[in-house]
């Protein structure tokens, strides 16, 4: 037994056109660690984060959550892991037509029967849990605006909402901030990282920007045409140690810093 929430070991992942996703992945996640993962478009961020929900399979290695090996999981084991593990999307995925409410009862599901579901019938103990979670991102007065009707960043806050009804031990967020202005980031970034001080939940956020990674992270990692090649906590990190990570893969992708 470790006290890691997730240990990834020498994973690798071939998609079925040939392409190489990742190489030889070894990583630890700490309970409780705010990590970021940074590297160029196509170095492997997405990839690596959806395998640790198996929305992506691998092709070779093991992955362990709460020193369970996942790779072969199925059915109820699949839906469990997929209920401890918040996903945030870089556009949000709300129905847009929907209320604020709906929305955000829907990160419930996974504890409801098909049927009750489908049918809306959340508790009263559900509904209270949705104000909960949407002051928790201050957005309580929001409960019944439509989705659409939200600023971007209000539409990335309730999608984190959403994650809070799962009660996650991880969230993985995908680009969080990949559609949205700088206000409206520093604001998304301070309810993960609030989630992360204050409810202990573990979070891998992958971004492309290494100066918001140096602000919130507390640990960074850097990923270049699939292989890890960087792993260090925030006190030791130097921009030098970028130039690595940034250094064109082939695709001369533009840099932020
Ligand atoms: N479904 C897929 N089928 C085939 N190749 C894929 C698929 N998804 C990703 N890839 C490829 O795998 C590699 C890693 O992509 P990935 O999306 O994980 O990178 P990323 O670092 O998250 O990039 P971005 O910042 O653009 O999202 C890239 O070469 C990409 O083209």
């Amino acid at each position: 037994m470790t006290n890691h929430i997730i240990s990834i070991r020498d994973v690798s992942k071939t998609y079925d056109n040939g392409t190489i996703g990742l190489k030889h992945i070894n990583l630890d996640i700490k309970k409780g660690e705010f990590v970021v993962i940074v590297g160029l478009s196509g170095a492997g961020k997405s990839t690596l984060l959806r395998t640790i929900n198996r929305m992506h399979s691998i092709s070779s290695g093991d992955i362990l959550v709460n020193n369970h090996s996942i790779i072969n999981y199925r059915g109820k084991q699949l839906r469990d892991l997929r209920r401890n593990i918040g996903m945030i999307f870089q556009d949000f995925n709300l129905v847009k037509r929907s209320t604020v409410q709906r929305n955000v009862l829907s990160g419930r599901v996974g504890y409801y029967s098909t049927f009750k579901s489908i049918c809306n019938l959340f508790s009263t103990a559900d509904k209270r849990k949705a104000v909960t979670a949407l002051q928790q991102v201050n957005l309580a007065e929001k409960l019944y605006t439509r989705a659409d009707a939200l600023s971007g960043g209000q539409q990335q806050r309730v999608a984190i909402a959403r994650a809070l009804m799962q009660d996650p031990k991880i969230i993985l967020a995908d680009e969080p901030i990949a559609s949205l202005d700088p206000m409206t980031t520093t604001a998304v970034m301070n309810d993960l990282k609030k989630l992360n001080q204050e409810l202990g939940i573990t979070i891998l956020v992958n971004l492309h920007s290494v100066s918001i990674a140096k602000q919130f992270a507390d640990r960074i990692v850097g990923l270049r045409a699939g292989e890890l090649i960087y792993d260090k906590p925030i006190n030791q990190v130097q921009d030098v140690d970028f130039d690595e990570i940034y250094q064109s893969q082939e695709s001369g992708s533009e840099v932020q810093r």
